[in-house]
C-alpha cells in the first residue's frame, strides 16, 4: 500500500524585476495531500491544468522530494530509503518522452533494465517477455523512430514494467492515441491491476476513461484535495438529473395527457413534441424515471418505438463540481 500523509510541494520561482534584481516567489503546487493506493486498485488523479497532478506523481515515484509530509510505500519511508522504494514503483508519461529513438525496442528495455541493476539472462528474458506481452515481439529489433505512436506507447508501458514494480503511475497514458490503440491500452491497464495485482495511479483528461477504469478518484484543485470517492458516488453526489426520451406511435392527445400527469405527479418535468405518426417526449427528473415512463406507456397501451435513458456521467459531475468551486 502507498500512503501519503500531508504531502506538500513548494517550488521557488525567480522573477527578473530589472537587469540586476530578482525576486523570489514560492508556488505551492501541492498542499497537504493525503492519499492511498492499494495493490490491485486503479486510482484516478483528476484536476485542471496546473492542479498539481504531475508534481504528485513525481513525488510518489521518488523523482521529486516533497517539501513536507511523508510518503510510505509498503511500510518503507520514501525519504529515508528512496533506493528501496525505487524498486517498487515506476512512472509512465504520455506522449513520446523517455525513449531513445535511435535504439530498438529491445535495446531501450535492456538499457532501462540495467539502470535498475538487472543483468544477464534474467534481463534478456524480461525484455523479451515484456515485448511479447505488449505485442511488440516482431518489432523488437526495429529502431523506435520507426514505431507508430501506439507502438511507442506500448513500449513505454513495457519500460515502466521493466523493474516489475508493485505500483505504476501513468500520466496521461492515452494522450494523442487513436481510439482502438487507447482501448487496447486501457485493457492492459485493467489486466495489470486486476490480474497482476499492481496498484495503479493514473491522470487523464478523458473522463470516460477514468469512469471506465478507476475504482476511486481523487480530485485536486490548485494543489489541494477537494474530493475523494468512487466515480459512481461522485456522479450521484453532483448530478441530480436523469433524462428519458420516449418515442410512441399512434398516440391520442388524451393518452399523452395521462402520461404527462403520471410524470408530473412524481415530480418529473415533461415535454412532448409531435413526430411522424406519434409523439416524442422527454422526461427530466432527479431520479431515473425509465420504469415510470415505460409503465405509463404500457398502461395506455402505447406502441413504444424508442426509449433512451441518459444517465449522468462523471464528466457531468465534474462540470457541476467545478462550477461550485469557482462560484
Ligand atoms: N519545475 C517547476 N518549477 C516551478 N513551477 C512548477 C514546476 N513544475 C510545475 N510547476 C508549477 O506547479 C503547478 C502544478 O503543476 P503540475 O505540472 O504538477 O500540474 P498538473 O496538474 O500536472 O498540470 P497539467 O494537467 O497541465 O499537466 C503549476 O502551477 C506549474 O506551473
Amino acid at each position: 500500500m502507498i500512503e501519503a500523509f500531508n504531502v506538500s510541494k513548494h517550488y521557488t520561482l525567480k522573477e527578473k524585476k530589472s537587469w540586476f534584481r530578482y525576486e523570489t516567489k514560492t508556488l505551492e503546487a501541492v498542499k497537504e495531500l493525503n492519499l492511498r493506493i492499494d495493490k490491485g486498485e486503479i486510482i484516478g488523479l483528476l484536476g485542471l491544468n496546473g492542479a498539481g497532478k504531475t508534481t504528485t506523481i513525481k513525488m510518489l515515484s521518488t523523482l521529486l522530494k516533497p517539501t513536507s509530509g511523508m510518503i510510505i510505500v509498503d511500510g518503507v519511508d520514501i525519504e529515508s530509503n528512496p533506493m528501496e522504494v525505487k524498486k517498487k514503483v515506476n512512472m509512465i508519461a504520455g506522449g513520446e518522452r523517455m525513449l531513445y529513438w535511435r535504439l530498438t525496442g529491445f535495446e531501450n528495455l535492456m538499457y532501462f533494465g540495467k539502470l535498475y541493476g538487472l543483468t544477464g539472462v534474467m534481463l534478456k528474458n524480461r525484455c523479451e517477455n515484456l515485448l511479447e506481452n505488449m505485442g511488440l515481439a516482431d518489432a523488437a529489433h526495429i529502431p523506435v523512430e520507426r514505431y507508430s505512436k501506439g507502438m511507442k506507447q506500448r513500449l513505454q508501458i513495457a519500460r515502466g514494467l521493466i523493474n516489475d514494480p508493485s505500483y505504476l503511475f501513468l500520466d496521461e497514458p492515452t494522450l494523442g492515441l487513436d481510439a482502438p490503440v487507447a482501448k487496447h491500452l486501457r485493457k492492459s491497464v485493467k489486466e495489470l491491476a486486476h490480474q497482476q495485482g499492481k496498484g495503479i495511479l493514473l491522470t487523464s483528461h478523458y473522463l470516460e476513461e477514468v469512469e471506465e477504469l478507476c475504482d476511486k478518484v481523487y480530485i485536486i484543485d490548485q494543489g489541494r484535495l477537494v474530493l475523494e470517492d468512487t466515480p459512481r458516488k461522485i456522479v450521484e453526489t453532483f448530478v441530480k438529473e436523469f433524462r428519458v426520451t420516449v418515442e410512441v406511435q399512434n398516440a391520442s392527445i388524451a393518452q399523452m395527457e395521462f402520461v404527462q400527469r403520471r410524470m408530473q405527479d412524481k415530480g418529473a418535468s415533461f415535454v412532448s413534441t409531435e413526430a411522424a405518426g406519434g409523439y416524442v417526449f422527454e422526461v427530466i427528473s432527479p431520479f431515473d424515471a425509465t420504469p415510470l415512463a415505460a409503465s405509463a406507456c404500457f398502461e395506455m397501451g402505447l406502441e413504444v418505438q424508442r426509449l433512451e435513458t441518459k444517465k449522468p456521467r462523471l464528466e457531468d459531475a465534474i462540470i457541476q463540481m467545478s462550477e461550485g468551486l469557482s462560484a
